[in-house]
């Protein structure tokens, strides 16, 4: 693991209007781009200053050490104090202790956060190299005219066909049956190429995954780029805070939101409110979020009852859990703490993963895993990496991934129709389907 080098940053309150999206120039690696945005509140960065890769069982324990090491080195001139401002870095972590792919925590160079109408700019540099010359409030001055213009794709199948899908829920059925899990959470990948074999930008796929998904949280990290809508954990001022989601149906049509009027006993969401299976699914994501929670927490509200979290393409079944903190744990810590939660990976845990390892013929990578960001004082917000895809190293294809929970009621083919929905939100943000 690298030593931690020494920083310099500073954070200073600036006049911001429109999509911080906009200001990501062209020329940025995509893999540089740094990004956890809500209804274009959020934080929007690019540019590496220090980063760590870390992987296996230890990967988040490493990589917290490395992180205190860095914040207490660093020197910090915050005037703007509110969450998200002076040091940040931004993870995302592999779903698998036994992934190849290298879990990561990284310091962006440049740094702009809007939050309730107050927006700042934080700049990073290493201890002797000199501050960017021109004043931060400059760098909101530009816009990249090429947002709007999306990159040429291709899809393919991925590492197991998707007329091959129903096969591997069905073999996942037979050992709930046989009594090894109660629940597993499968998932499958597609590949998406850029059509000219030239490098896949990722500005304007944030974009679209933003306006399109404005209740859910568009995220990137070391290329892995989507926008879930589920929280594993945000930490802010000793509340803890959790939304679990687990339990699926599509949308009848595209009506927008915000919520469509009832449509009497064919509405989706009764149907899911009351499917003992989407419940039972559900449950069991609820009960290992709130146990892993438990030991950290003085209280914890666990809701009797979920509700149901609109999306333009799919309703979920949703709890939000809030605790108060007694452990003094970092946000990073509570988040390896919860991973895996039975919403991707099942219950029991250890039994659910091997079923994975075994079914799913793919290594997830940073899919499924926690995303997201902390700051110096440990407070930050863990998304689940879910409706996403991972920029691959040549940065020229993408892949994409979507799963689903799969309990003794399930039915492959609507299983195989479940992942296809979870795809759309990528497929869509690509240019792969029509707006
Ligand atoms: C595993 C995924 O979704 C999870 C989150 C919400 C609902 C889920 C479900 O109903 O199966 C999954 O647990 C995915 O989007 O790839």
């Amino acid at each position: 693991m690298s030593p931690a080098p020494r920083l310099r940053v500073r954070s200073v309150a600036v006049d911001v209007t429109g999509d911080l999206l906009t200001r990501i120039p062209d020329e940025v690696d995509p893999r540089e781009v740094v990004t956890w945005l809500r209804e274009g509140d959020g934080l929007v960065g690019w540019g590496t200053v220090a980063s760590v890769s870390t992987s296996g069982v230890d990967r988040f324990e490493d990589a917290e050490r490395w992180w205190e090491a860095l914040r207490d080195a660093a020197a910090v001139e915050d005037e703007v104090r509110l969450p998200g401002s002076g040091l940040v870095a931004f993870g995302s972590f592999a779903f698998a202790a036994g992934s190849t792919d290298p879990s990561v925590l990284t310091v962006p160079r440049v740094l702009m956060g809007r939050r309730d109408g107050l927006a700042w700019v934080t700049q990073v540099v290493t201890e002797g190299e000199p501050w960017p010359p021109d004043h931060p409030a400059e760098l909101l001055g530009r816009s990249n005219p090429m947002l709007g213009t999306l990159d040429p794709l291709i899809e393919a199948e991925g590492s197991v066909p998707a007329s091959a899908w129903p096969g591997v829920i069905s073999r996942a059925v037979e050992r709930i049956d046989d009594g090894e899990v109660e629940k597993v959470v499968l998932a499958r990948d597609v590949v998406v190429r850029h059509r000219e074999g030239r490098v896949v930008r990722l500005a304007p796929v944030l974009e679209r995954l933003e306006k399109r998904y404005a209740a859910t949280w568009t995220f990137a990290v070391a290329g892995l780029v989507g926008a879930t809508p589920e929280m594993l954990v945000r930490l802010q001022a000793g509340r803890a805070r959790s939304r679990v989601l687990a339990g699926t149906i599509r949308r009848s049509n595209g009506i927008p939101l915000p919520s469509e009027p009832a449509q009497g006993p064919n509405d989706p969401r009764l149907h899911l409110v009351t499917s003992t299976k989407d419940l039972d699914e559900h449950a069991f994501a609820v009960r290992s979020v709130s146990a892993a929670l438990a030991p950290h927490c003085s209280e914890l509200h666990v809701p009797e009852a979920p509700y149901v979290l609109e999306l333009p393409d799919v309703y979920h079944l949703a709890s939000d859990l809030t605790g108060t903190m007694a452990s003094g744990a970092t946000s990073l810590r509570l988040a390896a703490a919860l991973h895996p939660t039975a919403a991707v990976c099942g219950t029991p845990t250890e039994a659910a993963a091997r079923v994975i390892g075994e079914l799913e013929g793919m290594d997830r990578g940073r899919y499924a895993g926690p995303v997201g960001w902390m700051d110096g004082s440990g407070d930050g917000d863990w998304g689940i990496a879910l409706r996403c895809g991972e920029l691959s190293a040549d940065r020229r294809s993408v892949r994409l991934f979507a799963g689903g929970g799969i309990v003794a009621a399930s039915d492959p083919e609507a299983e195989l129709a479940e992942t296809e929905m979870k795809l759309t939100a990528m497929r869509h943000a690509l240019g792969l389907l029509a707006p």
